[in-house]
């Protein structure tokens, strides 16, 4: 029997239908299990990339030469395909990872995306991937500010936000220009109407991974655009430190990075504790934006936290800064062979305004993210 209510709503127009999987055709394809099984040469282990928490990913080359990455879901976790199928086909941004189609065929749920050939962040930052180069500063901001446009076209660019809920530098993916896409879509959720300010929405079911998750989230399950803001904060860090959130392997007050990273700015010490590839080559001047905007991202409270429209202006002005430090000590040393003072960066730190908003979640504390696959630790309810 229908219900009532349900009835009602629908035809006020209030109820929010997800449309079926079969709607979805005319916005990407379709793809028999056969066709799936021929890209991936039967799912076969040397078209193996790597596993996640819903599924593991393949590479594929399509009968037409396109090759894709495959995704086949975990029996248990086709509710969570589905949701990125149904949100992924209906957003386009050059910064997020394309949906190219899906496959649903007896028991097996497939999703096919375009294949990001370098990997994600997290294998440069944490040199998980066998071909590791260390990525230079410069190179470091361009993938952040392209993460955060992908973000600001989620919170604001749709008729509804989408709020992520699963930002992660492993799920910020590069292309072979070094482009970099926002992934994994399969615990997204639709917010209110993006231009509405009520955008709290209470969620029962806290979901996500130990070391990014938003206190408020945690707490009270507040979820809002907000929370993917706190949780691209903690990026940012990991992005300057060049490690994970969490490390059982470092020294008691290193396990913790937004803990250290305080520690390391309230005590003038960040020179050493950033990663040491970047040691010497960013200029103050850009650090200091940076860490401005990181910091803010962290607040302990949602409301004080920038949107990602702001996010994404800073970041871009802290590559214009470097850019411009750079061009000036290279009309100094035009053998390019420079390094930025320390004594220039204690003299920012006395200076900078930002550490009281830099809130640290003890959230996943004594938990390793360490995890040798890269499979971070899977929060649910
Ligand atoms: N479109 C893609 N192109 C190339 N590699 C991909 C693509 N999507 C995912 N991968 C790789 O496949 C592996 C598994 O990715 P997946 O998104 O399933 O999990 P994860 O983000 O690593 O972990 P979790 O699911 O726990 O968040 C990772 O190594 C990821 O870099």
């Amino acid at each position: 029997m229908k219900n009532p209510l349900g009835s009602l709503l629908s035809f006020l127009g209030l109820k929010k239908k997800s449309p079926r999987l079969e709607l979805l055709e005319g916005l990407c394809c379709r793809f028999s299990l056969a066709q799936i099984k021929a890209a991936t040469n039967n799912f076969h282990p040397l078209s193996y990339i790597g596993e996640g928490a819903f599924g593991t990913v393949y590479k594929g080359t399509l009968h037409d030469g396109t090759i894709v990455a495959v995704k086949r879901s975990k029996k248990s976790y086709q509710g969570e395909f589905k949701n990125e199928v149904r949100l992924l086909c209906q957003l386009r941004h050059p910064h997020l990872v394309s949906l190219i189609g899906f496959c649903v065929e007896g028991s097996e749920m497939v999703v096919v995306f375009e294949y990001m050939s370098r990997g994600s962040l997290a294998d440069f930052l944490f040199g998980i991937r066998k071909d590791y180069v260390p990525l230079s500063w410069k190179h470091r901001l361009h993938i952040c500010i392209g993460a955060a446009r992908g973000l600001h076209y989620l919170h604001t660019g749709a008729k509804h936000a989408v709020i992520h809920r699963g930002i992660k530098s492993s799920n910020m993916l590069l292309d072979e220009e070094w482009c970099c896409k926002l992934s994994d879509f399969g615990l997204s959720k639709l917010g209110p109407p993006s231009m509405s300010k009520a955008l709290i929405r209470k969620d029962s079911s806290v979901r996500g991974t130990f070391g990014y998750l938003a206190p408020e989230y945690v707490v009270h399950g507040e979820l809002t655009e907000k929370s993917d803001v706190y949780v691209f904060g903690v990026v940012l860090f990991q992005v300057l430190y060049g490690r994970r959130t969490l490390d059982l392997a470092l020294p008691d007050n290193q396990i913790n990075l937004l803990i250290w990273a305080k520690e390391s700015l309230r005590e003038g010490t960040i020179h050493h504790a950033i990663d040491p590839y970047l040691k010497g080559r960013i200029a103050p001047e850009c650090l200091n934006k940076y860490l401005e905007i990181a910091s803010s991202c962290v607040h302990l409270k949602g409301n004080e936290r920038p949107a990602m429209g702001e996010v994404e202006v800073t970041l871009e002005l802290a590559l214009e800064l470097q850019g411009r430090a750079d061009s000036e000590m290279e009309s100094i040393y035009p053998s390019g062979e420079f390094m930025y003072e320390e004594a220039s960066f204690s003299a920012f730190i006395r200076n900078f305004a930002g550490l009281d908003s830099l809130y640290y979640s003890e959230f996943g504390s004594g938990l390793s993210d360490s995890d040798s696959n890269n499979v971070e630790n899977e929060l649910s309810s």
